[in-house]
């Protein structure tokens, strides 16, 4: 692909110095990757800055560069005022605009989006649709897994990616766009159709500066819809939730209202929430149907929901959305049970956030026999202000609490404890840096018809400690545990 055609892209028509028919065959935002003929973005970061490695990546072979301050190399330059909008802007016209043919389906929110990804999934591939989702568990490519380091990948990532899809014939794509990811500008570019919001309560706010500014980055991927009112696209907001209206007034496209109270188009009745099951009436302007789930908790009616309300706008039969939601086991690590034969259940769930962990709590609460004893930690590196926080919610339902290490990243364990703890008094709780430790101790104080919870790491097959990631899996260390106990 000639120079030329990418600096139109990029709308930079001064371009004496830029011999403008170079053939770019590759696009790189990391120098190490650079090979003959890249054209090599520097995007500056939160580690390291991208423009220190111009030179790098011209040792390497690049034929250009795309930057936003002065750097020193012998290749030609294109300033831009962006480069990370510069960066999705190049992917998306060098992979050929790939989710312009792609039905994309956008779900942000704090909590419930791997959820109603795999939701959706089911439902789409029911309804006959090749499928993809990208998020937080992995990238799926109908069953073929690939890992992924972050949620959403960054924008070169995702346009690549998406290009592979349309040639594998994928017809709609379920993807979890993080608030970093709309912040850092990580799906610029992406031509979206239906964009969905769950909800929003605290989390990062190490890096966002308060709510309202956690808030307005949600409601990019609302203002990021488009404004080709000629095309078919929906915004599907949960319209219980305090930031509902943010997210409507940032798109002009139609929105679908969900929820619980009377505003909304999709709504639920006659709620039942069993100990592993739930039972609603789901109510929409075209149709009325009821749903008997695998999963429960009120957070879960409100996913289906969402994803009924996504299904109508495609027209998807309502008896296959039935079957679907039925169908449907859950997804790794979320309300996930482990069992090994014992008299008491053990639930790991992802719940990492005050709200996440209050809405699962309060579900036990309405199912629980006997005591609650919950095992939760909070990540090193992230939103510090959350631990005090977590630490007074599982105190609140738990008759006892195993305050324990989640991923300390570069923290010192033993500080992120007191930033959990420190304020709390009584005996209902015990501090054990190790994870494996606490876990052991919490199977082995059980009673039965007692229920463990053991939260914040869900699906995560590892530990982060100082950067080193080790294998860790709760689900697995509950488990042996289990046994061990039972052997005795
Ligand atoms: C804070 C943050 O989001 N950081 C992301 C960022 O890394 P970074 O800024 O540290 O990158 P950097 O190492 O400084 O490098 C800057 C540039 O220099 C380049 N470079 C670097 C070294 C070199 O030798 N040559 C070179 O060219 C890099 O390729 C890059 O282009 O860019 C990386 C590549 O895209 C991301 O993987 C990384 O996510 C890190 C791992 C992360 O932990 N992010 C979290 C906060 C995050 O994004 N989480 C959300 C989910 C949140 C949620 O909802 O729960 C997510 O979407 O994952
Ligand atoms: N709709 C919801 N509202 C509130 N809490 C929820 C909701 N759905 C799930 N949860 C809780 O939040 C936890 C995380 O759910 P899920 O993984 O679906 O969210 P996510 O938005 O993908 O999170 P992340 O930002 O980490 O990717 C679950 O384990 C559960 O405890
Ligand atoms: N996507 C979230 C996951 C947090 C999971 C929790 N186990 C932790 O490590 O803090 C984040 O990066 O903040
Ligand atoms: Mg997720």
């Amino acid at each position: 692909m000639f120079l030329h055609e990418l600096l139109e892209v990029l709308q930079v028509y001064q371009t004496a110095n830029i011999p403008t028919r170079i053939n770019i065959t590759d696009i790189e935002m990391d120098s190490r990757k650079v090979e003959k003929g890249s054209l090599f973005v520097c995007i500056k970061g939160f580690q390291s800055d991208g423009h220190d490695f111009a030179l790098e990546a011209e040792k390497r072979g690049a034929y250009a560069v795309v930057a936003e301050q002065h750097i020193k190399t012998n290749l030609p330059v294109i300033y831009v005022p962006s480069t990370v909008k510069a960066l999705a802007l190049l992917a998306d016209y060098f992979y050929g605009h790939p989710s312009h043919d792609l039905n994309i389906i956008g779900i942000t929110g704090t909590n419930g989006k791997t959820t109603l990804t795999y939701l959706l999934n089911s439902i789409f591939k029911a309804h006959g649709h090749r499928t993809a989702v990208i998020g937080t568990i992995d990238m799926t490519i109908i069953n073929e897994r690939y890992p992924l380091s972050n949620t959403t990948p960054d924008a070169l990532f995702l346009h690549k990616h998406l290009k592979m899809m349309k040639e594998k014939q994928i017809q709609t794509v379920l993807m979890e766009v993080s608030s970093h990811a709309l912040h850092l500008g990580r799906v610029f570019g992406i031509e979206f159709d239906t964009v969905i919001f769950t909800n929003l309560t605290q989390d990062h706010l190490d890096y966002h500066l308060n709510m309202n500014d956690y808030a307005y980055a949600k409601s990019l991927l609302f203002s990021q819809l488009g404004n080709n009112y000629k095309q078919r696209k929906t915004a599907i907001i949960n319209v219980d939730d305090r930031y509902a209206d943010v997210m409507m007034q940032a798109t002009g496209f139609p929105v679908v209202p969900y929820g619980l109270s009377d505003e909304a188009f999709v709504r639920a009745k006659n709620i039942e929430l069993g100990a592993n099951d739930s039972f609603f009436e789901a109510l929409t302007l075209h149709s009325k149907f009821q749903v008997h789930s695998k999963m429960t908790g009120k957070f879960n009616i409100y996913n289906m929901l969402a994803a009924i309300a996504t299904s109508e706008c495609y027209d998807i039969p309502s008896e296959t959305v039935k079957n679907a939601l039925e169908q449907s086991n859950g997804v790794p690590g979320r309300v996930e049970s482990v069992k090994a034969g014992q008299s008491f259940a053990v639930i790991v769930d992802y719940a990492h956030t005050p709200d996440s962990l209050e809405n699962v709590l309060e579900s036990i609460t309405e199912i629980k026999k006997c005591k609650i004893i919950t095992v939760v930690g909070c990540g090193g590196d992230r939103d510090r202000t959350k631990r005090p926080k977590m630490a007074d919610v599982a105190m609140k339902y738990s008759d006892y609490t195993f305050f324990t290490s989640d991923n300390p990243r570069t923290e010192d364990p033993k500080a992120i404890l007191k930033d959990m703890t420190g304020h709390l008094s009584g005996d209902r709780f015990r501090v054990i840096t190790d994870r494996k430790e606490a876990i052991k101790q919490a199977i082995w104080s059980a009673e039965k018809d007692d229920i463990i919870l053991i939260a914040g790491k869900g699906h995560e097959t590892y530990q982060d400690i100082n950067g080193q990631r080790h294998h860790f899996d709760d689900r697995e260390i509950a488990k042996a545990y289990i046994e061990d106990r039972l052997k005795e």
